[in-house]
């Protein structure tokens, strides 16, 4: 492949050599440089591509794609473009002949709420004989094939690889998370979404190598909004009009509001002994009943997001009601059935925003009591913890406090800090530092008609304790429990 083919959607410079040879791969890691190859400078948040231009040649670079002034060997041609993080998205898409347009690309951002209703779009349009890959927090989903993600947006690189194989596989369609570091760090650039979602917005992602402030992780989530041909909002969120004021799409909106387009009205819930779920009508753009075995307000915006979704597909409304009613997705209000008396169920939320989503809808069901048992992950924000603790102990009748990857810190001092929050509120609390022990004490001491949450693992198989990754899977943990290990 020609070097000029592959910067073909790009604004460059030639700085030394010419930009008519032929290269064998595009890298962006000069651990992966191969003869021929040209290497993309990265100025990283833990290390600068740049630096290693000096050795690139003798491992076989022939070009080097840079964004500052450089001191190359003298074999090596040097392409300056503004941006390498932007052009490596562009000239992945050219190395793997623009697979993203030859699929309909489904783009999902929001603070809360992607994982779920990309699972959900993606059964609902298998349903009809769509075939369609996933990219998102949890996985990459080919056909069959299963990638766990390191990143809930991969790197640019790695999107067109994923989309290159999904074109090849046969899928039509892809469902994707778009996260807002993911848009921020141009991984997504240069991809037009037939399909962008706005969920909701709420404080996250905010400190070191993330967002510098809320204006900015704001500004990001409206990027998406630039690079879709239809956007589907969630009109009830109060930043809607800030995300989507410089919106360049058709714009759509569902929610509760008079205002949506694709409205849910007479809400009501739904819960029988280990089974909670919700019901509703959706009205204006489409018109039927809806019932979900997922509890709570948030599951009817999933679901709201995913009928938007699939009316853009042309599906009709009785294969839309059959697939929500099957949706499933692991570690998001995942219910494990321990006993005829109470409700246990596992869930992702790790932050204040979703544990208080997550907290205020099951108190909606009436439980004897809500019991919230979590951890704070380590040498991460200290902010979270105050906030959760301080969420748990409003709103939960009991908080086991316990741990969930303390990383690099004491599991005592992250427990700690949890209880600066809680205590104020003067919501009930025991602490148990062994997360097994936590879940045991949670089981055994369960009385009829409590929901018991496990909050903050969802599905993460690990405990990560002073850089080690220890198997430790919650589904495990409570089946070792109730045959009495
Ligand atoms: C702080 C941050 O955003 N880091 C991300 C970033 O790393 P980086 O590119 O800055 O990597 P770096 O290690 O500094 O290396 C810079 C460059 O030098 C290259 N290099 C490096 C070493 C070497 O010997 N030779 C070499 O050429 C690297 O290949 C890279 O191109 O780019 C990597 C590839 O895209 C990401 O995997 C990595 O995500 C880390 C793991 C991370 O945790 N990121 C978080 C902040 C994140 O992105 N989160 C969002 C949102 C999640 C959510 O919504 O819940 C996400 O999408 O996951
Ligand atoms: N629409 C929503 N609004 C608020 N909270 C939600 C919503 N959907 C799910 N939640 C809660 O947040 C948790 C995480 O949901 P989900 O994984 O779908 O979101 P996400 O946007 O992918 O989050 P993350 O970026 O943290 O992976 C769920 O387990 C649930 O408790």
């Amino acid at each position: 492949m020609k070097l000029n083919q592959l910067l073909e959607r790009l604004k460059y410079e030639v700085v030394q050599g010419s930009d008519e040879i032929q290269v064998t791969t595009l890298v962006n890691d000069s651990r992966k440089i191969e003869s021929g190859s040209v290497f993309v400078c990265i100025s990283g948040a833990v290390v600068d591509g740049h630096e290693f231009i000096s050795d690139v040649a003798g491992k076989g670079a022939i070009a080097v794609i840079v964004e500052k002034e450089v001191e190359a060997p003298k074999d090596v041609t040097v392409i300056r473009v503004p941006d390498t993080r932007y052009a490596l998205a562009l000239m992945s898409a050219s190395y793997f002949g623009y697979p993203a347009e030859k699929m309909k690309i489904i783009g999902i951002t929001g603070t809360k709420g992607k994982t779920t209703t990309t699972y959900m779009i993606k059964s609902i349009l298998e349903e009809v004989g769509h075939k369609v890959g996933l990219i998102g927090t949890i996985e990459t989903i080919i056909g069959d094939e299963k990638i766990p993600a390191a990143n809930t947006t991969p790197e640019s690189y790695t999107i067109h690889q994923y989309f290159a194989k999904m074109a090849e596989a046969g899928c039509d369609s892809v469902v994707m998370e778009v996260s807002s570091q993911g848009l921020m760090l141009h991984r997504t650039a240069g991809i037009l979404f037939d399909i962008g979602i706005f969920t909701n917005l709420g404080r996250d992602h905010i400190g070191p190598n993330e967002h510098k402030d809320f204006e900015d992780y704001k500004r990001c989530k409206g990027l998406l909004f630039q690079q879709c041909r239809q956007g589907i909002a969630n009109v009830d969120d109060v930043y809607f009009e800030d995300v989507f004021s410089g919106a360049t799409c058709e714009t759509e909106t569902f929610g509760f509001s008079e205002k949506a387009d694709l409205r849910a009205v007479d809400t009501h819930l739904v819960s029988r002994p280990g089974y909670l779920g919700i019901a509703y009508h959706v009205t204006g753009l489409m018109d039927f009943d809806v019932e979900i075995d997922i509890p709570g307000k948030f599951s009817v915006y999933n679901s709201l997001t995913a009928i938007a979704v699939c009316r853009h597909f042309q599906v009709p409304a009785e294969k839309i009601q059959e697939a929500l009613g099957a949706a499933k997705v692991k570690g998001r209000i995942e219910m494990i059935r321990v006993s005829d008396d109470f409700t246990l169920m596992i869930d992702y939320a790790h932050n204040a925003m979703s544990l208080e989503s997550l907290l205020t809808t099951l108190k909606e069901y009436n439980p004897t009591r809500l019991v919230c048992l979590f951890g704070c992950g380590g040498n991460r924000s200290k902010e979270r913890r105050y906030e959760m603790g301080e969420v748990s102990g409003r709103l939960a009748d009991l908080t086991i406090i316990t741990s969930d990857n303390p990383r690099f810190e004491e599991p005592q001092d992250i427990i700690n800090d949890i209880k600066v929050g809680i205590e104020p509120t003067e919501g009930k609390y025991v602490e148990i530092c062994d997360r097994k022990e936590a879940i045991r004490y949670a089981i055994e001491h369960g009385l009829p008609g409590d929901v018991i949450v496990l909050a903050g693992k969802g599905h993460e198989d690990y405990q990560e304790i002073k850089g080690v990754k220890y198997p430790m899977d919650e589904r495990v943990l409570i089946q070792e429990i109730l045959s009495g290990h």
